[in-house]
């Protein structure tokens, strides 16, 4: 058996070593001058060895099997340049993510680009640096092909990586997209100082919003309670190693955010907020993110947003 992660950002990377205890890996990116010193910027303090092999030629990638780790808005344009080199392999996608051009999810990307390969997603809490360094983890592998998913279930489980499986693409990947969102409601509301209770509210209405959402793209709802829905939720709106909540926080105290971060839910809220009317859901926190994000909300008007909704039933 061997493996190939594309996308070596920090998670690929951890993936990619993670994976390299068990078995032939190649991690590839677009820029891997950093390969030699054998520690990836994107991972710091991180040793990799040399087991791991790292490239920049997608034509060095020969495995059957290959892990996609590049962010979700960057997926569709590396699909429409090299999808023909991996159509027919099994593909696993790892973005947490939906795309702003066609408000698809990674698979449907994928699948669309590549429609011999069998397409899994794998997802759930975990961040890349507990992964790369060992520390227990728990994820979800979703492939609707259930053959594929048991294979791909074995092949990706290490010593500390442990995956449950599910046949629920939609529901597994959707998890992982939305809970970023709220993650960045989560942290504006710490940011601006409104406090822990004011959190939960918005983890708890936020995993509301997420399964209707989910439901009306053809989730099972059971998915959500998941690692990839309920379990990302939790870790991802209640640590400062999350992206996504840190750039939540930034908005909410007014601070400037690192520009070049990877915060999948900015983007993923604008997609939300153009699917919500089409879907006929109400997103509250979503579309309220969607508007901080761009710009077009001011974070003093958010509280009074969410607040002056009309009272209803829980
Ligand atoms: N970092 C984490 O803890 C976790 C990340 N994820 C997901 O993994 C995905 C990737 O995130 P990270 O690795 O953390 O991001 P990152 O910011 O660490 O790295 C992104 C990588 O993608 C590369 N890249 C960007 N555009 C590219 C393109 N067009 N072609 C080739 N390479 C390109 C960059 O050079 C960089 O190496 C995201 O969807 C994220 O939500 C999922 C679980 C955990
Ligand atoms: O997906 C993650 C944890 O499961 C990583 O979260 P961030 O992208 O917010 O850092």
């Amino acid at each position: 058996m061997s493996i190939a992660v594309i996308g070596a950002g920090a998670f690929g990377t951890a993936l990619a070593l993670s994976l390299a205890g068990k078995t032939d890996v190649t991690l590839w990116g677009r820029d891997t001058a950093w390969a030699e010193r054998r520690e990836n910027p994107r991972l710091p303090g991180i040793a990799l060895p040399r087991s791991l092999q790292v490239t920049d030629r997608l034509d060095k990638i020969g495995a059957r099997t290959i892990l996609l780790a590049l962010p979700a808005q960057t997926l569709g344009g590396f699909l429409a340049d090299h999808a023909a080199r991996f159509d027919g392999r099994d593909l696993v996608s790892c973005a947490k993510g939906i795309d702003l051009v066609t408000l698809n999810g990674p698979s449907a990307l994928i699948a669309q680009a590549c429609p011999r390969s069998n397409v899994a997603v794998l997802t759930g809490p975990s961040f890349a640096a507990d992964i790369a360094r060992g520390l227990p983890t728990a994820l979800t592998l979703a492939c609707a092909d259930a053959a594929t998913a048991e294979h791909l279930q074995r092949d990706l489980s290490t010593a500390s990586l442990r995956l449950y499986r599910t046949t629920d693409v939609a529901g597994a990947e959707l998890g992982g997209a939305l809970k970023n969102v709220i993650a960045i409601a989560a942290g504006a509301a710490i940011g601006a100082g409104f406090g822990d209770s004011a959190r939960a509210s918005i983890v708890t209405r936020g995993f509301a919003e997420m399964t209707r959402l989910a439901a009306a793209l053809g989730a099972r709802p059971e998915t959500l309670t998941g690692l990839s829905g309920l379990g990302d939720l939790v870790l991802t709106c209640t640590s400062d190693q999350s992206r996504n909540f840190r750039y939540g926080l930034a908005l909410g105290a007014g601070d400037d955010f690192a520009a070049g971060t990877t915060v999948e839910g900015a983007a993923t809220a604008r997609a939300v907020a153009a699917l919500a009317p089409r879907l006929g859901v109400e997103l509250p926190i979503s579309q309220l993110v969607a508007g901080l994000a761009e710009g077009r909300i001011a974070m003093e008007h958010a509280l009074d947003i969410l607040l002056n909704r009309p009272l209803k039933e829980e």
